[in-house]
């Protein structure tokens, strides 16, 4: 059976970074699934149309991880049928073997429910606004807006808001170095993996 690690979190906590550790250290496969919620806004368009048509080209597009790309990916994200048509690809990835990761909003809640273990990644927003600042060499001040507004939006829409999941285990890094946070999820999983 695949075990699966679901990790979920507002923007720019360091899920991906987390994830992406995880999936390194243990050999498993990883999906950041906010990267097809940005395709499907840089698409343009119809947003149900290009969910149900996204392309490998579409996810390696170059454009895809500025705050513009956020706030549309937010937007489309609240589209209960743009969703539903990405659901399937997400629990087909989750189910490879010997193990997937994936990050998001709604993993351990909606497309990875039974998952083995779930992560819910946070931290300040000052702190958050300050990393992505420094990541894309744009102003604090305005990260700082853009991604309370984007936290907001994803947590208040009807459908799969983000939220934890009840059994998720929460890891703040707001006073955590990458180092120590990665190491803080190694010891969670390998936990559950003895
Ligand atoms: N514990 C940490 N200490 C310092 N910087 C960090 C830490 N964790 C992540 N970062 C940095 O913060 C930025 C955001 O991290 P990351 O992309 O992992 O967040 P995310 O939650 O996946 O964001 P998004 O939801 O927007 O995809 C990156 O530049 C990353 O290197
Ligand atoms: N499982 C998910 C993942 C992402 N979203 C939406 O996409 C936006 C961009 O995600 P990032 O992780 O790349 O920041 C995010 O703000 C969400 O609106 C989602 O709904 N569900």
């Amino acid at each position: 059976m695949p075990f699966t690690i679901a990790i979920d979190g507002p923007a720019a906590s360091g899920k991906g970074t987390i994830a992406r550790a995880l999936a390194l250290r243990f050999s498993f496969h990883h999906l950041d699934t906010g990267l097809l919620y940005r395709a499907v806004g840089a698409r343009g368009g119809d947003p149900i149309a290009a969910a149900n048509s996204l392309s490998p080209e579409d996810l390696a597009r170059g454009d895809l991880r500025s705050a513009e790309a956020g706030q549309a990916a937010s937007r489309v994200a609240a589209i209960p049928e743009v969703r539903a048509a990405l659901v399937a690809f997400q629990r087909a990835f989750a189910r490879q073997e010997p193990g997937a990761v994936l990050d998001g909003r709604d993993i351990g809640t909606v497309i990875c429910p039974m998952a083995e273990v779930k992560l819910y990644v946070t931290a300040s927003d000052q702190i958050r606004a300050r990393r992505r600042a420094l990541e894309l060499g744009a102003d604090e001040a305005r990260m700082l807006v853009e991604l309370r507004e984007r936290d907001a939006r994803d947590a208040a829409r009807d459908v799969a808001p983000m939220r934890p999941a009840d059994d998720a285990i929460l890891l703040d890094t707001s006073e955590m170095s990458i180092e120590a946070a990665v190491a803080r999820a190694v010891e969670t999983v390998r936990q559950v993996l003895a």
